[in-house]
């Protein structure tokens, strides 16, 4: 049975930062709802540079005080796969912009094995270890992952979301839920990435795109049907996909 896709809405903001600022609003607000509703929350991050500036922004949000942060589970939707505490890790930006000030559960604090970590330098290795971590928080019927309420992503200007990146194999795989990607076109070359089946699975993805750079592949991704070519195609959620863009990035659609 393939998930139902939620149709997608655009929200356009007037600028980037407004973009970032609204979309630390958004996503304050929806965890407070959720924990309203469950006992923990699933969020997935992304990195790049407006999704590291919502979780910026977030850190400056009186707001952010309303969620109860032990309850909220981290996950990542890609990694750059190098060592520990590098600049370059999606892991260490959102600990630097956010997370380090929060009062998490470190044990709901799901990273993505560096490549000094305990699988070294085997990506595919670590990308089964996530995997592994996923499938551990997964509901009950038989699924793989849990389900996430909000999986953030940010888009590439080739239209690559997560670290799938146009007509790359990462685009075909269906079985896992995680893996390693190589000959990545945006450095570093080797990432670890969730595949299309887990973030579609997903109650609410969200997209943030900023900057004119990002307008054409906004455009495609939003009257497109071919995922593999512009995998930003493939990011809907079950129940709500939301295009959250600034003008500059919405500039080519009608
Ligand atoms: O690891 C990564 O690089 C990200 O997860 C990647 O998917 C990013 O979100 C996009 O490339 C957009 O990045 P920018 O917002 O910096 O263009």
């Amino acid at each position: 049975m393939t998930a139902a896709r939620a149709g997608a809405r655009v929200i356009r903001h007037p600028s980037g930062p407004v973009l970032a600022s609204a979309a630390a609003a958004r996503l304050a607000t929806k965890l407070v709802d959720v924990l309203a509703e469950r006992d923990v929350a699933h969020l997935v991050l992304t990195g790049g540079t407006i999704g590291i500036g919502t979780l910026a922004a977030l850190a400056q949000l009186p707001a952010r005080e309303a969620v109860d942060w032990g309850r909220v589970h981290l996950w990542w939707g890609d990694e750059r796969f190098v060592p520990a505490g590098d600049k370059e890790r999606n892991e260490t930006q959102a600990r630097e912009a956010l997370l380090d000030g929060l009062p998490l559960n470190p044990e709901f604090v799901h990273v993505m094995a560096p490549s000094d970590g305990p699988d070294g330098d085997d990506a595919a290795a670590a990308a089964e270890r996530y995997a592994a971590e996923l499938a551990k928080y997964a509901g009950s019927d038989g699924k793989d992952a849990p389900e996430f309420d909000v999986l953030l992503l940010g888009m590439g200007p080739d239209g690559h979301i997560a670290s799938l990146f146009p007509d790359h194999p990462g685009t075909r795989e269906v079985a896992p839920s995680v893996i390693a990607v190589h000959n990545s076109p945006k450095p570093p070359p080797d990432r670890i990435s969730l595949t299309f089946r887990v973030i579609q699975a997903a109650r609410e993805v969200w997209v943030v795109a900023s900057g004119a750079e990002k307008a054409e592949a906004v455009a495609r991704a939003l009257s497109s049907a071919d995922q593999v070519h512009t995998p930003a195609v493939g990011a809907h959620g079950t129940e709500a996909t939301l295009w959250l863009v600034d003008e500059a990035a919405a500039g080519l659609l009608r």
